[in-house]
């Protein structure tokens, strides 16, 4: 699809403010934890999304990337440690209240209904935010039309934000995969948030839709003035888009710092080549999940495509 030039979007009227023109608050993990059983899936884990940052969490297949999300969305509890959003604690807080605190979230798997209109599914990102019950909305009451209104415009214009607005009205099933992912994102993006949380937005897509993805997230952080929180496989993408870099092995935090040093960092190209079998067994209880050596992507790579550790390894 073609995405709309910068100049040519609507994301505020006179009549509705942008979606948050304050800086948004620092998002803060301090010592998270969360345990399944015997698993430490998320071990004593800290950093800091800061306002207006595009954070990207890495790591290999199950470092505790989703664990952290769902912690931070509410929906795993944490067994010790604090999430924070400015002054409001997030911990522990059930996922249908946190919308309401600040935070956006748009799913890996899309959870949209195709039958319903791409409006529609917009709509329900608004919720959080329409007041009144659905008695006084089944009524038609005008102040509830009017209100109503507003918000359906809001909507409309996050569309247009979005490059979608020419398909408002369409079901949202019958749109490419790429638009249906705009579509999450602007459900997300409905409930005004300070934080977007972005799980794997480049997951299933082309080479094309995953430039115009990056180019989406820029948008968001420079126009929206938010911050985003992003898991990312596609390593390309998190080093083209991410301000700051979380890594996380086996539930820990290895490496939190800019693309450029965590792309250098040794223990970040160990955790993602493998180590040999003896030295993983050595540094993980006999619980903690084991992923196999080099399941992962290499997160340094050059113009060629080369890990700087694999070409160290054919020199030798
Ligand atoms: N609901 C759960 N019950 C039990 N164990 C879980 C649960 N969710 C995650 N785990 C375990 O916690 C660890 C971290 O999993 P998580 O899904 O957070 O990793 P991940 O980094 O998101 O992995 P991937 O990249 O493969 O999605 C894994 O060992 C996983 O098996």
């Amino acid at each position: 699809m073609t995405k709309p030039a910068t100049s040519e979007r609507n994301v505020s009227t006179s009549s509705q403010p942008a979606v948050e023109r304050t800086p948004p608050p620092p998002l803060i993990l301090e010592n998270a934890t969360v345990r399944f059983g015997g698993i430490v899936a998320l071990n004593d884990v800290s950093f800091t999304v800061e306002p207006g940052t595009i954070h990207a969490v890495i790591g290999p297949n199950g470092a505790g990337k989703s664990t952290c999300f769902n912690a931070i969305t509410g929906v795993y509890k944490l067994a010790s440690g604090k999430i924070t959003l400015g002054d409001t604690v997030l911990s522990n807080t059930p996922p249908h209240k946190i919308a309401r605190l600040g935070l956006g979230r748009a799913f890996q798997n899309l959870a949209l209904s195709g039958t319903s209109t791409v409006l529609d599914n917009v709509m329900l990102g608004r919720h959080s935010l329409m007041k009144g019950g659905f008695a006084s909305y089944g009524l038609r009451l005008p102040w509830v039309i009017k209100t109503e209104n507003r918000h359906l415009q809001r909507a409309a214009e996050i569309c247009d934000f979005l490059g979608i607005s020419q398909h408002l009205h369409k079901p949202a099933g019958l749109l490419s995969y790429g638009d249906q992912k705009r579509v999450d994102i602007a459900r997300a993006l409905a409930s005004e948030p300070k934080v977007l949380m972005l799980d794997e937005p480049a997951a299933g897509m082309n080479s094309t839709e995953t430039a115009e993805i990056a180019q989406l997230i820029h948008d968001v952080r420079d126009e929206l003035r938010i911050s985003i929180l992003l898991v990312e496989h596609d390593m390309s993408l998190v080093m083209d888009v991410a301000d700051h870099v979380t890594v996380l092995d086996f539930g820990k935090r290895i490496a939190d710092d800019v693309p450029s040093a965590v792309q250098k960092d040794p223990a970040v190209i160990r955790a993602y080549l493998g180590a040999p079998e003896d030295e993983v067994n050595a540094e993980t209880s006999a619980d903690q999940p084991k992923h196999a050596a080099g399941d992962g992507q290499l997160p340094s790579l050059d113009d060629n495509g080369a890990s700087e550790a694999a070409k160290s390894e054919d020199s030798q």
